[in-house]
């Protein structure tokens, strides 16, 4: 019989494009592959039309830190995808679950556990989120990307793994990235990335002094879903809601890129070698999961930091005329930093888990 995995993982796209870089080599080994998802999540669109997946729509509720009415009947949606989850894993029956957290991963984690099936999680911050501290419990292994991680974890579960980088983003073409967006070769680039949801924030900023930014930079901007502005045609600048298999091109086009801290996008610089300015989610905002993200990479070296309460428009534009300035520095230490092999780790973990020996 052909083994199985199921995937797990959503609510924004970070906690999704590791399960697709993970999904083609699987399926290349001839296993049968699930995606376990919510019914309107990110997650849908981005996995339910992979070719040689089936994808299995749950009830799901969101962990919020907020008040909202729905954290009152929440709770029975999140039951409902447990029935739901554990149901299908009964009758389908997976050698191994995959979670990559997010609030959809908790009834999917609970379902394995209750049908004894192992549960191996990656975690991409540098602290476990919401969803993956609640499924710990119930995970045999607990990969994570960043080795001050395993502080967090049971010593037994915790696996270092490092970050995953889906290989098709090497694949980019800077030419095709200059002509999807109508720029010249002739003008730096700057990439623009307000993580997988947008961000008002930086968008607001950008926008503030475009014209000014626009004489000195062409700018793509990937400005989040429902946040495009119709009313700015300029030249040099081109925006996106989001981006699927253009990224590669844009990034490849890009000589700098200014984002959020979101850990896979800054490790997909980091492999890149882009010189980055990081404006992590603010403390306010989030449990200040990408303030630790964004000061690991400056520590490193590998980064400039702009917090959400420092930014200024004259500080925006001290900080991006820096990065341009030592933009050679930048990539050459990115360079010198590769890690090599994590995907790979992270697939051995996986089918450990799943009784199969190392291959
Ligand atoms: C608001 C929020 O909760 N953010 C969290 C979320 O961010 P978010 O979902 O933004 O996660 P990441 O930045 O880690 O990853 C985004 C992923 O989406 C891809 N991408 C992005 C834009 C686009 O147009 N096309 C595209 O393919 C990127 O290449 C990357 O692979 O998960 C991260 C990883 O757990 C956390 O660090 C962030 O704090």
């Amino acid at each position: 019989m052909k083994r199985r995995i199921a995937f797990t993982g959503g609510g924004s796209a970070g906690h999704v494009t590791v399960n697709l870089a993970c999904i083609p080599y699987f399926l290349e080994a001839g296993w049968e592959v699930a995606y376990i998802g919510s019914e309107n999540g990110i997650e849908r669109e981005l996995a339910q039309d992979l070719r040689g997946v089936r994808y299995e729509a749950i009830s799901t509720g969101k962990l919020r830190r907020y008040f909202d009415w729905k954290n009152a009947t929440d709770p029975f949606r999140v039951a409902k995808g447990v029935w739901q989850a554990t149901r299908f894993l009964s009758q389908w029956k997976p050698d191994v679950i995959f979670s990559k957290g997010g609030f959809v991963s908790v009834p999917v984690v609970m379902g394995g556990w209750l049908n004894r099936i192992p549960v191996v999680i990656h975690e991409s911050d540098l602290t476990p989120g919401l969803a993956n501290r609640l499924t710990v419990p119930f995970a045999r292994k607990v990969c994570v990307t960043f080795p001050e991680t395993l502080e967090h974890l049971p010593a037994k579960k915790g696996e270092w793994v490092g970050a995953i980088v889906r290989d098709e983003l090497m694949r980019g073409n800077r030419e095709r990235g200059l002509s999807l967006c109508g720029f010249t070769a002739e003008k730096p680039v700057i990439l623009i990335m307000g993580g997988s949801l947008g961000a008002k924030r930086i968008n607001e900023a950008l926008r503030d002094r475009l014209s000014e930014r626009l004489q000195r930079f062409q700018i793509a901007h990937i400005c989040g879903k429902g946040q495009v502005d119709d009313s700015l045609q300029l030249k040099g600048y081109k925006q996106f809601a989001y981006v699927k298999e253009e990224l590669p091109d844009l990034l490849a086009m890009a000589d700098l890129v200014v984002s959020r801290a979101g850990s896979n996008a800054i490790f997909e610089f980091l492999a890149l070698a882009k010189p980055m300015l990081l404006i992590p989610l603010s403390q306010k905002a989030s449990r200040g999961d990408q303030i630790l993200n964004a000061k690991s990479f400056e520590r490193q070296g590998f980064c400039q930091v702009l917090l959400e309460e420092d930014m200024t428009q004259e500080r925006f534009d001290q900080e991006l005329e820096k990065l341009w300035e030592l933009r050679t520095v930048y990539r050459e230490r990115l360079r010198q930093s590769q890690e090599v092999d994590s995907l790979k780790r992270l697939l051995d973990v996986i089918r450990q888990a799943a009784g199969e020996a190392e291959t």
